[in-house]
C-alpha cells in the first residue's frame, strides 16, 4: 500500500506560516476572485477559498457575474481592480463561458497581480528560470514533492495534461528540479506505456479515473490534479474523483495523493501565498517610488 498525502494538513500549515507572515505587514493584502457564470469545479473552489483568505488575515473581493456578462464588462471590471490600491491579487476563475475571449481578459490582469501566474509576461519568466508568479497547482505539486522526495535530479517525471494553468507550469517546475520530463496528453499514443516509465507520474488531464493501477511503475510518486464530479452511489448524489483510479493505484504507487484532500487544498494554500507575495513586491515597488 503506497504512502497517502494529507494535502489537508500540509495546507494548514502552510496556511499558518501565510498568516504568521501577514501579521507583521503594515498592510494588508488583497486578493480579488472573478467568477463568471456557475462552472461546478470553480464554484468548488471559490466556496473554500473565500473563507480561507480571510482566516489567513487578507481580504477577499468575490466578484459573481452572469454567465452572459460581456467582454467589454470583464474586461472593465479587470481594469479597475488593476487600478484597486486595496487588490494586490486578482484571479480569473477559469473555464470562462465559450462567448468571451479568455486569452485577451487574460492578457488584460496586471503581471504583478496575476496570482494564477497565467499572463504571458509570468509564463515566460517561469520558463526562463526568473522569479515571477507561479500558477498555483503547479507550485502546491512542487511543494508536496519536494517535502516527501527532496532532491528529485535524474528522475522520470510523467505530466499527463498540457494546460497552460497546471501541465506546462508543471513540467517547467520539474525541470528545474532536474527531472527528466516527459509531457503526455490526450492525443499522446500508448499513454498507459508512458505512464509506467514514471519515477513521478503528474495527472492533470481532466478525465475521471483514466490513469489505471497498472499504468503506474511500482513504488512510483503519484499526483493526482484531477478534480472530477462523478454520479455516487447513492441516486441523485455525486462525489468528487481524480483523474487516477484511486483504489488500484494506492496498491502499486509508493507515495499518492487522494482526492479530496490532496492537491486541491495545497491549491488555495499557495493562492494565498501568492496573494502574499505580489502584495509584498507592489507594497515595496510603491515605497521605492516614493522615496
Ligand atoms: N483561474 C483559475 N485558477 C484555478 O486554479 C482554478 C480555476 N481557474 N477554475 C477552477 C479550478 C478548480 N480549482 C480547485 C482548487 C481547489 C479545490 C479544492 O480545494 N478541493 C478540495 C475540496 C473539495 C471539496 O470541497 O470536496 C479538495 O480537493 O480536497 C477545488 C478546485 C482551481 N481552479
Ligand atoms: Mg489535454
Amino acid at each position: 500500500m503506497a504512502d497517502i498525502i494529507d494535502g489537508k494538513i500540509f495546507a494548514e500549515s502552510l496556511r499558518a506560516g501565510i498568516a504568521a507572515e501577514v501579521a507583521t505587514l503594515a498592510f494588508t493584502p488583497g486578493l480579488a476572485v472573478v467568477l463568471v457564470g456557475d462552472d461546478p469545479a470553480s464554484k468548488v473552489y471559490v466556496a473554500n477559498k473565500a473563507r480561507q483568505t480571510v482566516e489567513v488575515g487578507m481580504r477577499s473581493f468575490e466578484h459573481r457575474l452572469p454567465a452572459e456578462t460581456t467582454q467589454a464588462d470583464l474586461l472593465a471590471l479587470v481594469q479597475a481592480l488593476n487600478a484597486d490600491a486595496a487588490v494586490h491579487g486578482i484571479l480569473v476563475q477559469l473555464p470562462l463561458p465559450k462567448h468571451l475571449n479568455t486569452e485577451a481578459i487574460i492578457a488584460a490582469i496586471s503581471p504583478a497581480k496575476d496570482v494564477d501566474g497565467l499572463t504571458v509576461t509570468n509564463a515566460g519568466l517561469l520558463a526562463n528560470g526568473l522569479p515571477g508568479l507561479v500558477p498555483c497547482t503547479p507550485l502546491g505539486c512542487i511543494l508536496l514533492l519536494q517535502d516527501r522526495l527532496g532532491d528529485m535530479t535524474g528522475l522520470n517525471a510523467v505530466v499527463v495534461g498540457r494546460s497552460n494553468l497546471v501541465g506546462k507550469p508543471i513540467a517547467q517546475l520539474l525541470l528545474q528540479q532536474n527531472c527528466t520530463v516527459t509531457i503526455a496528453h490526450s492525443k499522446t499514443r500508448n499513454l498507459d506505456q508512458i505512464c509506467k516509465t514514471a519515477d513521478i507520474l503528474i495527472a492533470a488531464v481532466g478525465r475521471s479515473e483514466l490513469i489505471k493501477g497498472n499504468w503506474i511503475k511500482p513504488g512510483a510518486t503519484v499526483i493526482d490534479v484531477g478534480i472530477n464530479r462523478v454520479p455516487a452511489a447513492e441516486p441523485g448524489k455525486t462525489k468528487l474523483v481524480g483523474d487516477v483510479a484511486f483504489s488500484e493505484a494506492v496498491q502499486v504507487a509508493g507515495i499518492i495523493t487522494p482526492v479530496p484532500g490532496g492537491v486541491g487544498p495545497m491549491t488555495i494554500a499557495c493562492l494565498l501565498r501568492n496573494a502574499l507575495t505580489a502584495a509584498k513586491r507592489i507594497e515595496t515597488t510603491l515605497e521605492k517610488e516614493l522615496s
